[in-house]
C-alpha cells in the first residue's frame, strides 16, 4: 500500500495528452484518454496514472471522488496582455459606430491609451491589477500563461511591465513565461521615427537579458504598425541576442507576417486571420506554430475567422489563446476561447483539447513541464464539472472549472454556494 498525498478516484474521463512533441495536424484529433481513471499525487508531482483496479494500492491524506467528471492537463494560455494599466471601455461606442480598430490607434487611442495608463501607474498597482486576473484565469482552470509586455514603449515601462510579470511568476501559483513586446507600437515620441523607436526597444534587450525578464522577443506586424521589413530586421537582432521569436502576424491585414515567422524559424506566429495559401504551406514545413485567437476576431466584430480547418488540414501544429488585453479580447476565459475554437474556427473537440493543453505548453517552451499528465512531471490538473471532453466546448461562456490543482495543491475550488 503507497501512501500518498492525493488520490483522485472515479474519473470519467482521464486526458492524459500524453505526446512526446506538439501534434501537429491529423495528429490532433488524437486524444490519450483513460476511462474510470485515477490519479495519485505526491510531493507535488504526478506518482500514479491508472484506473480504478489500482484503487486498493493507495491510502492518501486527501481522497477526491470525481463522481464520473472530467480531469485534464491545466489549460495553458499561451498568449495574453496580462499586465497593463486601465481599461478600453469607453471605446466600445467607438467600435459600435464601426470605428476600425486601427483607425482607434492612428487616432493615438487603442494600445496608446493603455500605454498612457501603464506608464502612469505604480508597480504595485500593476503587481495587484495583474494578480486579479491571473486568480480569474486560475479558477477558469488555466495553470501557465505566456505574459507580454507592450504597453510602455520605453524602457522605464517596460522593465516595469517585465519586473511585474517575473514578481508574479515567483508569488502566483500560475506559471508565467514573459515576451517582450516593445515592439507593439509606435509612442506618440517616435511617431515619424518607427526605425529609431525600434533601435531603443533593441537597446533594452541586453538588460532583459541579464535579468532573465523575457524569453521570447514578439513584434506587432500590421498596417500603420511596424511593416515586414522592419519586422525582419527587428526580429533577426533579437534572435542573435539568444531570444525565441514570437509574431503578432496577419491580425488585420494580410501583410505576410506568417511567411516571415517561418523564414525566421519563430517558435509561434499568432493571429493568422489573413495568413495566405502560401503561408499555412510555409507554418506546415516549418514546425512554426500557429497560435489562434478566435475570441480577437469576435470581438473586432470581423466576419472572417483564421481558416484552423485548411491549417490543420495541411499538418500545422495549432494551438488557441485567449489574446486577453483590455482592448481587442477583453477576457480571460480561455474556456470560451474554446467554444469559439469549435464554432467559428470549426475546430473538433479532440483538436481543441490538444490545442489548449500540449500545443500551447510547446508554444511557450514548456512542453516538458506542462500541458500533459506524465508519472513525475509537476501535477497541474483540473477536474471539470463536466460529463466528457465534448462537453466543455459545446456549452459555452460559463466557467465549468470546478477544482484546480497546481503542482500538488489545491489552488482553487468552485464555491458550494448553489448559485455559483
Ligand atoms: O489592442 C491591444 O491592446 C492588444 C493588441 N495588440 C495587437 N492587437 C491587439
Ligand atoms: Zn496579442
Amino acid at each position: 500500500m503507497q501512501h500518498v498525498d492525493i488520490l483522485l478516484i472515479n474519473i470519467g474521463q482521464l486526458l492524459t495528452m500524453e505526446s512526446l512533441g506538439p501534434r501537429a495536424g491529423k495528429e490532433m484529433q488524437k486524444l490519450p484518454m483513460i476511462e474510470d481513471g485515477l490519479v495519485a499525487i505526491s510531493k507535488g508531482k504526478i506518482a500514479y496514472i491508472g484506473t480504478s483496479d489500482s484503487r486498493n494500492d493507495f491510502k492518501a491524506d486527501i481522497i477526491i471522488d470525481c463522481e464520473g467528471k472530467l480531469v485534464t492537463p491545466g489549460l495553458v494560455d499561451p498568449h495574453t496582455h496580462v499586465v497593463f494599466g486601465g481599461s478600453r471601455e469607453h471605446e466600445m461606442t467607438l467600435k459600435q459606430q464601426g470605428i476600425p480598430y486601427l483607425d482607434i490607434l492612428k487616432q493615438g487611442g487603442g494600445i496608446l491609451s493603455t500605454v498612457t495608463k501603464t506608464r502612469d501607474v505604480s508597480k504595485e498597482d500593476l503587481y495587484k491589477k495583474a494578480r486579479f486576473h491571473l486568480d480569474r484565469m486560475l479558477s477558469h482552470g488555466v495553470t501557465t500563461i505566456e505574459a507580454k509586455s507592450g504597453y510602455g514603449l520605453d524602457r522605464q515601462t517596460e522593465l516595469k511591465q517585465l519586473k511585474v510579470a517575473k514578481q508574479l511568476n515567483e508569488t502566483h501559483s500560475i506559471d508565467l513565461v514573459s515576451t517582450f513586446l516593445g515592439a507593439h507600437a509606435i509612442p506618440k515620441e517616435y511617431k515619424e521615427e518607427p526605425e529609431a523607436f525600434l533601435q531603443e526597444m533593441l537597446a533594452i534587450l541586453g538588460q532583459i537579458k541579464t535579468e532573465e525578464l523575457a524569453e521570447f522577443v514578439d513584434i506587432f506586424t500590421e498596417t500603420g504598425v511596424f511593416t515586414v521589413e522592419q519586422s525582419r530586421k527587428y526580429l533577426a537582432e533579437a534572435k542573435a541576442l539568444g531570444f525565441d521569436l514570437k509574431i503578432h502576424a496577419d491580425e488585420i491585414d494580410p501583410l505576410g507576417g506568417t511567411e516571415l515567422a517561418c523564414e525566421l524559424c519563430a517558435v509561434t506566429a499568432d493571429h493568422l486571420v489573413g495568413a495566405s495559401d502560401e503561408g499555412i504551406k510555409r507554418l506546415a514545413e516549418s514546425g512554426t506554430i500557429a497560435v489562434l485567437l478566435p475570441g480577437t476576431t469576435f470581438y473586432l466584430g470581423k466576419d472572417t475567422f483564421a481558416r484552423a480547418r485548411k491549417m490543420i488540414d495541411e499538418g500545422v501544429i495549432v494551438a488557441l489563446a485567449t489574446d486577453f488585453n483590455p482592448g481587442s479580447c477583453p477576457t480571460e476565459n480561455l474556456q470560451l476561447i474554446m467554444s469559439f475554437a469549435a464554432l467559428k474556427l470549426k475546430m473538433t473537440p479532440e483538436e481543441i483539447w490538444n490545442a489548449v493543453t500540449i500545443n500551447a505548453a510547446h508554444a511557450i517552451n514548456r512542453g516538458d513541464v506542462a500541458g500533459q499528465l506524465v508519472i513525475g512531471r509537476q501535477a497541474d490538473l483540473v477536474i471539470w464539472d463536466v460529463p466528457n471532453y465534448q462537453y466543455l466546448p459545446y456549452h459555452y461562456g460559463v466557467n465549468h472549472a470546478n477544482t484546480v490543482i497546481k503542482r500538488g495543491e489545491i489552488v482553487s475550488k468552485r464555491s458550494n454556494h448553489p448559485d455559483s
